[in-house]
């Protein structure tokens, strides 16, 4: 299997009328959306809701962020893996809920204490359009199913949240260095940008690694372990992973859509039937969450599947 096979859809404005959900066009596109996340799990879409210009905007404010000094980043923690500045094989800060202004304006106010309306605003604005993204993204996969009613219900219970990364570039042309061990992620659906240096790879269902090409003012998106469970492992999270190689630093924004705390993940009757039995029972989701940070990858190839140790029959 070859890049050229994850498939590349078009979500700009002209393309695809987007704020008219129903037309042909868009149940065309959702149809699309659903086979993508079934086969690859993960696919690219190219959206300029986003422009360029704020894309390259975003990737100064990261390299900024990132060249503060380390005791200034430091001091981003509460203690969780999910709220904390961390770092391993690469650096990064995770951020819930960045599309609230207060948050935004919390987390820039610590690294700089002397104010940053840009990057304060940058944060807030890239996070709410990536999220409404996600939520477009998530309508059309629940629309093609027929489910268009648990957009609102079940799945329709979320929380979001960033993760601005930085890896470093390791200076050599020899091997590849590690820059995310392979994973799937716990979300609903994940959407990442990142500058011109790409890395990202996805394990295919035929067990290869594929490269995950990023072409400029893409996305990339990935069905996350809720979304697998919900759709009765109709859908697919695949593991994917980041190996760095050059002489350029990557960096990456990562936003999560995730069900909210305490939420219970259910697959609905009308995804079971006798071809598809019931996969997995129900749980909830900030328990899985808590086995899968017990269990995180700390140096498999692959990483071993914790949804269907968890929650799978
Ligand atoms: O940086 C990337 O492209 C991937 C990051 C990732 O997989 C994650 O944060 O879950
Ligand atoms: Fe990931």
């Amino acid at each position: 299997m070859g890049e050229a096979q994850i498939p590349h859809l078009d979500f700009c404005v002209g393309a695809l009328g987007l704020e008219q959900k129903g037309t042909e066009e868009w149940k065309d596109m959702s149809k699309k959306v659903r086979e993508a996340c079934e086969t690859h799990g993960c696919f690219l879409v190219a959206y300029d809701k986003i422009p360029m210009h704020q894309r390259e905007e975003m990737i100064e404010k990261l390299e900024a962020l990132f060249d503060l000094p380390e005791e200034t980043k430091m001091k981003y923690t509460d203690g969780t893996y999910l709220r904390s500045y961390l770092r391993n094989s690469n650096e990064s800060f995770g951020i819930p809920d960045a599309t609230m202004f207060d948050v935004a304006q919390a987390f820039t106010n610590l690294m700089w204490p002397e104010g940053n309306t840009s990057f304060c605003e940058t944060l807030r604005s890239m996070s709410s359009k990536m999220l409404e993204l996600s939520f477009t993204i998530l309508e059309m996969i629940l629309s093609s199913f027929g489910l268009g009613k648990h957009y609102k219900s079940d799945l329709g219970n979320n929380a979001s949240s960033v993760r601005l990364i930085k890896y470093k570039a390791p200076l050599t042309n020899d091997q590849p260095t590690i820059g995310v061990l392979a994973h799937t992620d716990t979300s609903i659906l994940t959407i990442l940008c990142q500058n011109e240096v790409q890395g990202l790879e996805v394990l295919s269902k035929d067990g290869n690694w594929v490269p995950v090409i990023i072409p400029k003012g893409c996305f990339a998106v990935f069905v996350g372990d809720a979304l697998q469970a919900w759709s009765n492992g109709r859908l697919w999270a695949p593991n994917h992973r980041v190996r760095m190689s050059g002489h350029e630093d990557r960096y990456s924004w990562g936003s999560f859509l995730s069900p909210k705390e305490g939420t219970s993940i259910e697959v609905p009757e009308e995804l079971v039937d006798t071809d598809h039995p019931l996969r997995y029972r129900p749980f909830i989701h900030s328990d899985y969450l808590s086995f899968y940070l017990a269990n995180l990858n700390t140096g498999h190839e692959i990483q071993d599947e914790l949804l269907k140790i968890y929650a799978g029959f």
